[in-house]
Order: C-alpha cells, then sequence, then structure tokens
C-alpha cells in the first residue's frame, strides 16, 4: 500500500455535466504504480468521467465563397461551443455576386456520408440546409429512421439570399409531406414560406402568424417564419408557434451589405443551442441574438465584389468579452434567497465585503449582486473579484448592479439593471449569451421589454416601502401579482422585504414569483448568517405551504 507521503498529485482536467461542477478535478495516484499503469488509470478514470460533447451533424450544400452552406453551419457551431460534422448534398460555384454552378453529389453518395456519421458518432441534432431534390429528402429521412437524433432541424433552403434555385420545384413536396413530419422545427424565410403555401402573399407580420400557423399543420412540432425581408418593418421581426401560441420575436435590424448565409447561420445556432439542451424558444432567442451580434460585427468586413458578403461568425475570437467564461448556468430557482450587499452597512457594523457575502451564503443565500453606489472603480473590482472567489467556492451566482465593466473585469456571473442603466439588449451584446442578466420591472409593459431584450429574470418592486433606495415607487403586493402573471421571465420581489413580511410575498402562490431580493433585511443586521438563516427558513415555510395549496398569510 502507498502511504499518503508517496501519492503523487496529477491534475487531470476532466468535463462536467453541470456548470456548477465546472472545475478542474485532482486525482490522486500512488507513486508506486508503474508509468503503464498509471496513465491506464487516467484514461480509465478520463473515460467514467468523459462526458459527451453536444454534437450536430449539417446536412447542406458547401458554398465556395464560405459565407453560407456547410461553411457557415460548421463556423457557427463552433462558436457556440458544439461539434459539427457534415453530409455535403452538393458543390456550389459561388462567391458575393451570386451562385455561379451547382454539382449535385450523387444520392448514394449522400446515404453513405449519413451512413458513415450516424453509425459511429453520437449526433445529437441533424440540421437540414440545402437539399437539392426530392430522392436526397428520402434518403435522409431513411437514415434518419435508422438512427434516430434528439433533434432534426431543417432549414428549407430553396432559393439563395442572391435569388438563385438551389432546389428543384419537386422538393416542395418532399419537404411538405416527408421531412417536416419528422422536425423538431422548421425555419422558412418569407419567400420559402410562401412557396411551400401555394405562393400566399406575406406582407405584415400577422400574415407571417397565418403561414406559422398554416406550416404547422405539415407536421412539423414547431415553425419559425424569418421576417429580415419585411418591408417596411424598422426591427427585425420573426414569427415562432409552438403549436399553441404565435410570439412575435423582435430584433434591431442592422444594416450592413453582409448578410450571406445568415439563414443557415441561424439554423445552425438553433441546433447548437439543441444539441446542448435548451428548450425550443431558448434556443432560437439565443440564436437570433447571434445572428444579430455577428451582424453588427460584420459591417466592416469587406469581401468580394457583389451586393451581398459574407459575415463575421466568429466573432468572439476578436471581441474580449466573448472570450470571458460563461458563468453559472441560470437557474431560476436560484432567485430564491437573493442577498443584495450595501458598504455603507457593512461599514456601519465594521466588516468587510467579503466577510459579509461570506456570511449571507453560509445562511442560505442562493444568489448575491455587488450593488455599490459609490465604490472607486479599481476597489470594485478588487472587491468583486475577491467576492467572485467566495461565491465559486460555494457554486453561487454573482451578479454585479449596474456596472457592465466591472462585471466583464471580474468575470462575474452577470449584471443587474434598473429602467435607467444601460439597455438589457445592449448588456447582452457586451456580456453575451453565458452571463446573467436582470431587470427592474414595474410595469407589465417593462416586464415585455426585457423579455424582448434577452433578460433572464426581472426584480420587481418595491413591494413595500424602503428607505435603502431613495424616492422608490412603491407598487405593493397587487402592483408584484400584476407584473408576475404578466411576465415571461421569472421575478424576484423587492423592496422592504424582511423576516416580518416575507410569508406575503411567496404567499401571494404567483408561479414565476421565485423568491426575495434583500438589503436591509441581511446586511443591516448584527448577526448576518443568523439573520439569513432565518429568512429562509420563513421562505422554506411558505413554499412547502404554497405547494400544498395551503397560503399562509
Ligand atoms: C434584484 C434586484 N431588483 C431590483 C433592483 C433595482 O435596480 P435599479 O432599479 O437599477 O436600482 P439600483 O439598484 O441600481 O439602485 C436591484 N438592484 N436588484
Ligand atoms: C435596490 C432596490 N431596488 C428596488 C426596486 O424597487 O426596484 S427596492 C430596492 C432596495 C431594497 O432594499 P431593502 O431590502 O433594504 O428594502
Ligand atoms: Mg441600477
Amino acid at each position: 500500500m502507498a502511504s499518503s507521503s508517496s501519492l503523487i498529485l496529477q491534475p487531470l482536467i476532466l468535463p462536467s455535466t453541470t456548470p456548477r461542477a465546472a472545475f478542474s478535478r485532482l486525482v490522486f495516484l500512488p507513486r508506486s504504480l508503474s508509468p503503464r499503469l498509471r496513465a491506464v488509470s487516467l484514461s480509465t478514470i478520463a473515460m467514467a468521467l468523459r462526458t459527451k460533447f453536444p454534437h450536430v451533424l449539417t446536412v447542406a450544400g458547401s458554398d465556395s465563397g464560405g459565407g453560407a452552406g456547410i461553411q457557415a453551419d460548421i463556423k457557427a457551431c463552433g462558436a457556440m461551443g458544439v461539434y459539427c460534422s457534415s453530409v455535403i448534398t452538393a458543390v456550389t460555384a459561388q462567391n458575393t455576386v451570386g451562385v455561379q454552378g451547382v454539382h449535385p453529389v450523387p444520392e448514394a453518395f449522400i446515404e453513405e456520408q449519413l451512413n458513415s456519421v450516424l453509425s459511429d458518432m453520437e449526433v445529437d441534432v441533424v440540421k437540414t440546409g440545402m437539399l437539392p431534390s426530392p430522392g436526397v429528402i428520402k434518403v435522409l429521412c431513411d437514415s434518419l429512421k435508422r438512427f434516430p437524433v434528439k433533434a432534426l432541424v431543417v432549414d428549407p433552403v430553396m432559393v439563395s439570399t442572391s435569388g438563385d434555385t438551389l432546389s428543384s420545384p419537386s422538393t416542395l413536396s418532399g419537404y411538405r409531406d416527408d421531412l417536416f413530419g419528422m422536425a423538431d422545427i422548421v425555419t422558412p424565410n418569407l419567400k420559402e414560406a410562401s412557396a411551400l403555401l401555394g405562393g400566399m402573399q406575406l406582407q405584415t407580420v400577422s400574415d407571417m402568424s397565418l403561414a406559422a400557423k398554416s406550416i404547422h399543420k405539415f407536421g412539423p412540432k414547431n415553425v419559425l417564419v424569418k421576417g429580415g425581408d419585411l418591408s417596411g418593418s424598422s426591427d427585425a421581426v420573426d414569427v415562432f408557434f409552438d403549436g399553441e401560441t404565435c410570439y412575435e420575436l423582435h430584433g434591431s435590424r442592422v444594416q450592413t451589405r453582409n448578410t450571406h448565409g445568415t439563414g443557415c447561420t441561424l439554423a445552425s445556432c438553433i441546433a447548437a443551442e439543441l444539441s446542448k439542451g435548451s428548450p425550443m424558444l431558448e434556443a432560437v432567442k439565443a440564436a437570433k441574438a447571434f445572428v444579430e451580434n455577428a451582424l453588427h460585427y460584420s459591417k466592416s468586413i469587406e469581401l468580394g465584389s457583389g451586393p451581398q458578403g459574407p459575415f463575421d461568425h466568429l466573432f468572439r475570437l476578436k471581441s474580449p468579452p466573448y472570450n470571458v467564461a460563461p458563468g453559472l448556468k441560470f437557474q431560476p430557482d436560484d432567485l430564491f434567497l437573493y442577498a443584495v450587499t450595501d458598504s455603507g452597512m457593512n461599514s456601519k457594523w465594521g466588516r468587510s465585503m467579503t466577510d459579509a457575502v461570506e456570511a449571507v451564503i453560509k445562511g442560505g443565500a442562493t444568489i448575491v449582486q455587488l450593488r455599490e453606489k459609490h465604490m472607486e472603480t479599481r476597489e470594485f473590482v478588487e472587491t468583486a473579484t475577491a467576492c467572485m472567489e467566495i461565491c465559486r467556492l460555494h457554486k453561487i451566482p454573482l451578479l454585479i448592479n449596474d456596472r457592465v465593466d466591472v462585471a466583464l473585469a471580474c468575470n462575474a456571473d452577470g449584471v443587474h439593471v434598473g429602467q435607467s442603466d444601460m439597455q438589457a439588449r445592449t448588456v447582452r451584446a457586451l456580456l453575451g449569451p453565458g452571463k446573467i442578466i436582470g431587470v427592474s420591472c414595474k410595469t407589465i409593459a417593462q416586464a415585455e421589454q426585457a423579455w424582448m431584450d434577452g433578460a433572464d429574470y426581472i426584480g420587481c418592486g418595491g413591494v413595500f416601502p424602503t428607505s435603502t433606495k431613495k424616492d422608490n415607487t412603491t407598487i405593493g403586493l397587487e402592483g408584484l401579482k400584476e407584473v408576475c402573471l404578466a411576465s415571461k421571465l421569472p421575478v424576484v420581489a423587492i423592496g422592504g422585504i424582511g423576516i416580518g413580511n416575507a410569508n406575503l410575498v411567496l404567499g401571494t402562490g404567483v408561479k414565476n414569483l421565485k423568491g426575495v431580493a434583500v438589503v436591509s433585511a441581511l446586511f443591516d443586521r448584527e448577526s448576518m448568517e443568523g439573520e439569513t438563516k432565518k429568512l429562509r427558513s420563513v421562505l422554506e415555510r411558505v413554499l412547502s405551504n404554497v405547494s400544498e395549496g395551503t397560503v399562509v398569510l
């Protein structure tokens, strides 16, 4: 037996299933093991702990210009952190001017490629692009029946953005009769939606909703009709229909000639997000945000002499904010006991920010926000960095109030902004999709806007009068309830909440009210840990009563 002194510390970076556990794990192996046995042990441990890498297979045509097709799909998946394999259905000669030639790959060879990938590699999601003939659609359907995958994303590419035809008219029935019934989502643009519906005119957002509902009848679980080409619209509006509800997804219209490949990229990003386990609507929203960002970053690209250039899928590589590691993945239940700091209160009680943060975490806080209105920037970054270490250790998300720059500098998990702070949409563009964004909302309209801007949760208050925030408007329990019922995002209540009244707040029993955010009831107390424990037990009691159907007031 090896004594503990003869153990060697062998650091192994192993992937993990949850972001919470995304730390390197250290494996101890006895020094007495031979190098060969040590190697075998390490690889056995690595195999046992190995988690699967998300994998998208794109079945599409090659674009020699590199902006669309297979090339766009691989770059988009790479940018979303997902592995991408490819089955090429046709080779096109194209550039920024248009499509000069199409060379279809024989159907038997497409089948062979599908067989090679699907029989060997664990594919999560298949995304389709250019399927030049009904025969190719049949081959694909047969392969998917033999090798089922978790999701199928169908981008019914028929005409390129330059107006060139990429599939025969007879493929229309192949899509409608065979492929759509297997699809989790189909993503036609206006021209494609119109072609699928026998030439139906699509001129307004309500036409798009009708089209989404009609296409849904062909069998896909979800439909996204893309309105990028809708004339007279200042926004980029897409319509998403899940079989029950139609959602209008608004984005900003970016002025650039570099839009070639947006459709392929959007569908690939949806596939990538689905392969990571995102729900469909979240995947669509993340994909739309990615494309909008990519368009922004593409404004300065000058490639080719034609009217439509490719865009920058890998903008993250040159954009420092996108190089920051994603934070803890947002989970609505994290809002249960939200501790919001106040350095004035900390000085009053003679404690440091790190001691205060540690105390509330020990007491049971589930998320922490550093709300420092007067701290100098350098001190704020240093304090936030020290608090991040504590929060990481306990796997508790740490958000920064107002200051996106401080959040980036300390790689915080996210930012909370109010109605007069930076717009949530801009914060999302700066922080990227992996960070948590909260927005303060007092009205239904503000909650709707926060959702459209890509926020993760809303803070709603002041529920009760408070002296912590000067001149704050109190909306009361009724105001809170009204916003919660209308909000598509989870809600945390704030303002004047403490041990004595938290039951009234959570006792409203509204499903998406996930917790309470508290400043003075924790930080303006002598024993922060003890007060946090007491508040947590009040909240837990209310929660168990609410889930049993009894509302305790
Ligand atoms: C969870 C949570 N909700 C609301 C607020 C208030 O944010 P804001 O309206 O921007 O006001 P300030 O906190 O910046 O004064 C919050 N901080 N946290
Ligand atoms: C920071 C903040 N925002 C509010 C809002 O209504 O949006 S109320 C508030 C202060 C909350 O402090 P306390 O828990 O001490 O009342
Ligand atoms: Mg603010």
